[in-house]
């Protein structure tokens, strides 16, 4: 495909896109320019304060996850009453409805594919996302050859799978697709529909955020309403001139963690203020005890995966190999969790891992992370099965992943928005208990204020949130 990128070329098919989408600005506060970081990004064109909203962006290309949990319906991406397509495409749909509305899709698979198939395809359902593109007109096509793609053998795997599964395409045709896979590793974002164990995890490609560069303590956030428009805010305030940034990990991970995945999946290395701080800004998210001093034991250079472990107080070194396995051994300690078994997380948790990693650790902060969301849902655990102190564990863990919250300087980020909200759940239930002892409601009150100022228009907030009217 015949591309010529640069800051004018895509700022026009950006601005064309986003008017045919009807979500061209006015007066945005943004504007597409050459970053420092690399390549073009989104640069703010004046200061934005915290929680403004930026702009709003809608999917070219929207569909199911390869590494997605659930099966869901391909139309309306809900779970209930799901069969087969009838005329045989082999994608899950659930009502005569939506099967209107997949018409043209199931022309493009059964012109494509060679055989007829009467089951769930779930292998097809996981790969196809990429073929969505082949439905697009020539302008959307454009928007596409202008965004950034990774090269590499990995990227384009759905097209081999694909015609491993008896489709088949002219050349043409399969070098668009394989861009477009390149396209989509590079750009698509997390898509997530749904709460709790209900959600359809989708992969969208949404052309003007895709612009957005990385940083691992982001200046915006980002939510899916119900139609699966991008809202774009502020996290924190922007200076004019700052990068756009979101993150491309997960902001709980520690610096080697998201160092590493970062280098696999997009290609670069992150070189941002809290990657090159080895105490994660005085978090020590990475951190385990010296066995010498019981100091922190840090990379000594944190951008450089290869670099030895070094004790701030005693300065012991520690090998690099012996971290690493150390920290694989734990993982798979945590991974070996039944999911819901409380009791053994909060052993582990209490006592062997606490005595070998600092209270931030990133496997200490998933832990707290998981039995947040156990406690007050899972079985056995639900509000009314729970004593005080299991209570006081929940709101003392959302207390502390808060406080990470802000110590990682991550603002309004939706983590923020769900720990408030859990937070806020845990005082009405001590409010329900204890209601001889006076509550500050005015306190309660503001923390539901704040995780809805958050997580307004989001399609994945909890439903009592979403049903709050200011
Ligand atoms: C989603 S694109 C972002 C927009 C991209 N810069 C462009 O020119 O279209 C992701 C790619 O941008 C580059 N990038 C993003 N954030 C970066 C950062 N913090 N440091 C270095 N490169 C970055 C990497 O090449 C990455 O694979």
């Amino acid at each position: 495909m015949n591309r010529k990128r640069n800051v004018d070329s895509v700022t026009r098919v950006i601005d064309e896109y986003l008017q045919r989408r009807n979500l061209k600005q006015e007066k945005p506060a943004w504007l597409i320019g050459k970053s420092p970081l690399g390549g073009l990004g989104i640069i703010a064109n004046r200061d934005i304060e915290q929680g403004e909203e930026i702009f709003k962006d809608f999917p070219i290309i929207l569909g199911p996850r390869v590494k997605g949990p659930n099966l869901f319906c391909s139309s309306c991406y809900q779970q209930n009453d799901l069969n087969y397509c009838s005329r045989k495409c082999g994608l899950p749909l659930c009502s005569e409805r939506c099967m209107k509305f997949h018409e043209l899709e199931c022309a493009l698979i059964r012109g494509k594919r060679t055989k007829e198939v009467s089951f769930m395809d779930e292998n097809l359902f996981r790969i196809y996302t990429p073929l969505r593109s082949l439905l697009l007109d020539k302008d959307d096509r454009n928007v596409i050859a202008h965004l950034k793609y990774h090269t590499g053998k990995q990227h384009g795997f759905e097209i081999d799978e694909l015609k491993h599964n008896d489709f088949v395409f002219e050349q043409e045709e399969e070098q668009f697709l394989r861009l477009v896979c390149c396209v989509m590793d590079a750009n698509a974002f997390e898509v997530l529909v749904g709460y709790e164990e209900k959600f359809a995890n989708l992969r969208g490609l949404y052309p003007l955020s895709s612009l957005m560069n990385h940083s691992c303590s982001p200046n915006t956030m980002h939510v899916f309403d119900k139609n699966h428009l991008m809202v774009v805010r502020a996290s924190v305030p922007i200076k004019k001139g700052q990068d756009l940034c979101h993150s491309y990990a997960r902001m709980i991970w520690s610096t080697p963690t998201r160092i590493y995945h970062l280098s696999r999946t997009k290609h670069f290395l992150c070189r941002c203020p809290r990657c090159s701080d080895p105490t994660e800004f005085g978090s020590y998210m990475s951190s385990f005890h010296c066995k010498a001093c019981r100091g922190n034991v840090m990379p000594r250079n944190p951008l450089n995966l290869k670099s030895n472990w070094i004790c701030e107080d005693c300065c012991t070194i520690v090998n690099r190999i012996d971290i690493a396995n150390t920290l694989i051994a734990l993982g798979s300690i945590i991974g070996s969790f039944d999911k819901e078994n409380l009791d053994d997380m909060l052993k582990f948790l209490n006592g062997r891992l606490l005595q070998l990693v600092s209270s931030n650790h990133e496997i200490v902060v998933e832990l707290k992370y998981r039995i947040v969301w156990i406690i007050g849902y899972k079985a056995g655990y639900e509000w009314t099965d729970i004593d005080e102190q299991i209570l006081d564990i929940k709101k003392r863990f959302c207390e502390d992943l808060l406080k990470l919250n802000e110590q990682l300087r991550l603002g309004n980020s939706k983590m923020k928005g769900l720990l408030l909200y859990e937070l806020y759940l845990c005082w009405i239930e001590k409010s329900r208990r204890f209601s001889s002892q006076p509550q500050n409601n005015e306190e309660i009150t503001n923390i539901f204020k704040k995780a809805y100022e958050i997580l307004k228009d989001d399609v994945s907030a909890p439903e009592n949130l979403k049903n709050f009217v200011d």
